[in-house]
């Protein structure tokens, strides 16, 4: 596994890339080894995203990815999910490189993609919009049908099948847009700020679930966020990022039982991880 720095030693500066393993590893859910990308711009000048970015997310674990704006978390989220090749280094899914290509050797279907929108379709039920992925599968439409359905029961939203998105609070389409990440029974749920537009109450029930949820589904969860407390009340380990480019700043372990949420370790860790921000950069954005 990736050397993490104790919590003791968190504000020091990012872990030697040189010191990680290159060799691929299946119980690493995902792997990042020196990855680094840049973009064009309009005015043909580059844009540097991420520079040599590397770290670990072991199989079953619960990795935070803690960044201000525009500093490359999303971009990270999309190479692992295939969508992006590094310009340089190497991403790793489930052992297999990816380079952003349908070529590429990964098992795509053992991947789940929440995003910060719910992007439901908004004629479709809440039924129609979990099952979609396995829609157009191998499996027939009665079993689909069931699979969304316990999906739906295990977001808590049973009774709301045949619900239609408009008729649902921001809370319960959140919970559809889960379901529907996980309808495919992923190892691996890459979340980009799934809960960031939601009233902080809500929020709080949609942590909790999460946390059911892993823990009866044992997959590993990548999740995006720039609220350093969300991250400390989720995350077995916590990748924090510098501004743009996007650098591991510091990576941490947070050995810390649940619920998190107003114990005074957590809110120790949540302070300190703050000071680390605000000795970092001035820069540091949400
Ligand atoms: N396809 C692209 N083409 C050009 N520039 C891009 C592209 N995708 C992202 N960028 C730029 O790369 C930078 C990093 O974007 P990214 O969305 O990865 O950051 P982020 O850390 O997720 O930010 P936020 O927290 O605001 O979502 C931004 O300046 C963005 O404008």
């Amino acid at each position: 596994m990736t050397p993490v720095t104790t919590m003791d030693a968190m504000t020091s500066t990012a872990t030697s890339p040189a010191t990680l393993a290159t060799t691929p590893d299946r119980r690493q859910a995902l792997a990042f080894r020196h990855v680094s990308k840049q973009f064009g711009r309009a005015d043909g000048a580059s844009l540097e995203v991420l520079r040599d970015i590397s770290f670990d997310v072991p199989a079953g674990s619960v990795v935070s990815i803690l960044g201000p704006s525009g500093s490359g978390k999303s971009t990270l989220l999309n190479m692992a999910a295939g969508l992006l090749a590094p310009d340089q280094g190497r991403v790793l899914v489930l052992g297999h490189e990816t380079t952003g290509k349908t070529t590429d050797a990964v098992d795509w279907s053992r991947l789940g993609y929440m995003f910060q929108d719910d992007r439901l379709l908004p004629w479709r039920s809440a039924l129609a919009n979990v099952g979609l992925a396995l829609e157009s599968g191998p499996i027939g439409r009665r079993a689909w049908r069931e699979r969304a359905q316990a999906q739906l029961a295990l977001v808590g939203l049973g009774d709301f099948a045949s619900a239609y998105p408009h008729q649902l609070s921001g809370g319960m389409r959140s919970r559809v847009a889960l379901a529907r990440s996980l309808v495919t029974e992923p190892d691996i749920l890459l979340m980009d700020e799934p809960f960031s537009r939601l009233d902080a109450q809500t929020r709080t029930t949609m942590h909790t679930e999460l946390l059911r949820i892993h823990r009866e589904r044992n997959m590993s969860i990548v999740f995006v966020t720039h609220d350093v407390e969300e991250a400390v009340i989720l995350a077995d380990h916590i990748v924090m990022f510098s501004p743009r480019p996007g650098r591991v700043h510091t990576e941490l372990a947070v050995d810390l039982p649940h619920p998190r949420l107003g114990t005074p370790e957590a809110q120790a860790l949540v302070a300190e991880l703050r000071a680390a921000i605000a000795g970092m950069s001035a820069d540091w954005v949400i």
